[in-house]
Order: structure tokens, then C-alpha cells, then sequence
């Protein structure tokens, strides 16, 4: 049994999490939200788990340096700055960062990569996503994940190859581009498409999220996974054993 600290504990997957970590017969040991203690939290915790916004992030992980403890990172709309900050802690607690914690999305990211390795470069990737009307960041933090999947079965970077937002007289497609598009409307958890768009043939691999507890469940395998490792920076692919 652990005691695992929820950061954005009223939110939707705070509230989600709480339910999941209890199912799966763990203690939720408290909930922080925008200017609460988490430090405190993290003293009466085994692990924490982050689902807030990125803002929030810094001191999250300094909470979680500060108890000795592992952290999860599922917030999304992270920058490059997010990413050392979350890179320097991983030096002296253990800290997974993932933009989707669902089983499924870790799987698909395998064969998103595995798809752009074997197809070449003529084949032109498109992700589309689509959320719930209240979610704040594009893209989502699952397309990014799925596109940097294609980048590395390409080869390339994707900070190089990133088409995002086309409006207006936008000209050609750039070649090697991974093009992102994203909609937002009614209380979709999460869809997301991967086209593979040849000439006159296109393949297209999808995820569907039905509900949030599919995230929360992935949430609490992780934080399982993550207690009594070495400090480190780990990903849900290591966790799910894909
Ligand atoms: N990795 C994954 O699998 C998933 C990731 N997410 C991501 O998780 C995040 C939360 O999503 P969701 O629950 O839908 O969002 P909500 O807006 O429902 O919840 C966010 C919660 O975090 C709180 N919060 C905001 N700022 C801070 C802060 N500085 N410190 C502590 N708490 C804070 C909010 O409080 P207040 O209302 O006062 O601002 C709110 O209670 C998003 O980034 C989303 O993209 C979502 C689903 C799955
Ligand atoms: O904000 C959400 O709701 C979700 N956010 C994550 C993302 O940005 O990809 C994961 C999931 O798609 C739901």
C-alpha cells in the first residue's frame, strides 16, 4: 500500500486519480491546488502525482526532491524549460513525465514509430487530436508524444519538421513535415489520429479515449513502477514493459 499525494486534486483527473488510486487499494494521502503547500504534502506521501498546470511544475519537483520521493508528471503544455528542470531533478529522485499515461497511447507510440521507420519519408504524417472544450493546451501533450514517436522512426527532429496551426495562404507542404491539428468541442476525453498519408494510399492509427479513468489507472502503474527506483527519468513505455 502506498500513500500517493495528488497536485490538482479537484480538477478532472485529480478527481479521477483519487478513485483509481483507491481502487487499486493505495491511500490518497492528500490533494494540493493552485497556492496550497506541497511540500507538506510530499512529506506525508510516497509518491506524488502531478495533473495541475505548468506553472505549478517547479515547485512539484522541488517538493518531491525536497521528501526524497518519486514524482509523476502528467501535466501537459510543458516547454523546453519544463523539460531540464524536469532532466535536472531526475538526477536525485525518480520522475516520469508523460503526456498520456494510457496503456493504449503507449502502445500506439510504438507503432507510430514503427510505421514512420518503414514507410519513408513519402508518406506524409498528420496527427489530429480532439478534446474537450476546456482543455487549455494544443497541441495535446499525447500528440506531441505520438509526433516525437514519428520523428525517431524517421530519424529526424521534430522541433525541425513541426507544421502546426496552417491558415490562410500557407503554401505546400513542407517535405518531412509532421503536420498537427487540433480540434476542440463537448467533452471528448481524448481522440487522436495518426494519418500516414501516401500517394493514393493512406493508413491511419487511432485512440479513443472513452473516459478519464484509463489515464488515472496508467497514473497509479506508474507510481507503483516508480517506487524504490533509482533516481532517474523514465517513460510509461518502461513501465508497461513495451
Ligand atoms: N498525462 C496524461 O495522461 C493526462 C494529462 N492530462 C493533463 O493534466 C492536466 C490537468 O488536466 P485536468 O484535470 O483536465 O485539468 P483541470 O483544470 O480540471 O484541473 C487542474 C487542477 O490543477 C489545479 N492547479 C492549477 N494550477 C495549479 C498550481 N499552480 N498548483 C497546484 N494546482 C494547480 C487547478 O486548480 P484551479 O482550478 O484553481 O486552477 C485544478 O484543480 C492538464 O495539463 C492535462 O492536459 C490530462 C489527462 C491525462
Ligand atoms: O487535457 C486533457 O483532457 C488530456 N490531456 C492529455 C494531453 O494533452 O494529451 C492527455 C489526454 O489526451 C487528455
Amino acid at each position: 500500500m502506498a500513500r500517493i499525494g495528488i497536485i490538482g486534486s479537484a480538477g478532472r483527473m485529480g478527481q479521477a486519480l483519487a478513485d483509481a488510486i483507491e481502487a487499486a487499494g493505495h491511500e490518497v494521502s492528500g490533494g494540493v491546488d493552485r497556492g496550497e503547500n506541497v511540500a507538506g504534502l510530499a512529506d506525508q506521501s510516497d509518491a506524488l502525482v502531478d495533473f495541475s498546470a505548468p506553472p505549478a511544475l517547479n515547485d512539484n519537483l522541488h517538493a518531491a526532491i525536497g521528501a526524497g520521493i518519486p514524482i509523476l508528471v502528467g501535466t501537459t503544455g510543458l516547454d523546453a524549460n519544463h523539460h531540464e528542470a524536469i532532466d535536472n531533478a531526475a538526477r536525485v529522485v525518480p520522475v516520469l513525465q508523460t503526456g498520456n499515461t494510457s496503456l493504449g497511447v503507449t502502445l500506439l507510440a510504438h507503432l507510430v514509430q514503427e510505421a514512420a521507420s518503414r514507410l519513408g519519408p513519402d508518406w506524409d504524417i498528420e496527427i489530429v487530436e480532439m478534446h474537450h472544450r476546456m482543455k487549455v493546451d494544443a497541441p495535446s501533450g499525447t500528440a506531441i508524444l505520438l509526433g516525437e514517436a514519428a520523428a525517431r522512426g524517421r530519424g529526424i527532429s521534430l522541433a525541425d519538421h513541426t507544421e502546426s496551426g496552417r491558415h490562410g495562404h500557407t503554401g505546400r507542404r513542407a517535405e518531412g513535415a509532421i503536420g498537427f491539428a487540433a480540434l476542440r468541442g463537448g467533452t471528448v476525453a481524448g481522440e487522436h489520429l495518426v494519418h500516414f498519408a501516401g500517394d493514393h494510399e493512406r493508413i491511419t492509427l487511432t485512440h479513443l479515449a472513452e473516459n478519464r479513468m484509463i489515464f488515472a489507472r496508467g497514473a497509479v502503474k506508474g507510481v507503483e513502477w516508480l517506487i524504490g527506483r533509482e533516481p532517474g527519468r523514465y517513460t510509461m513505455g518502461q513501465v508497461l514493459g513495451l
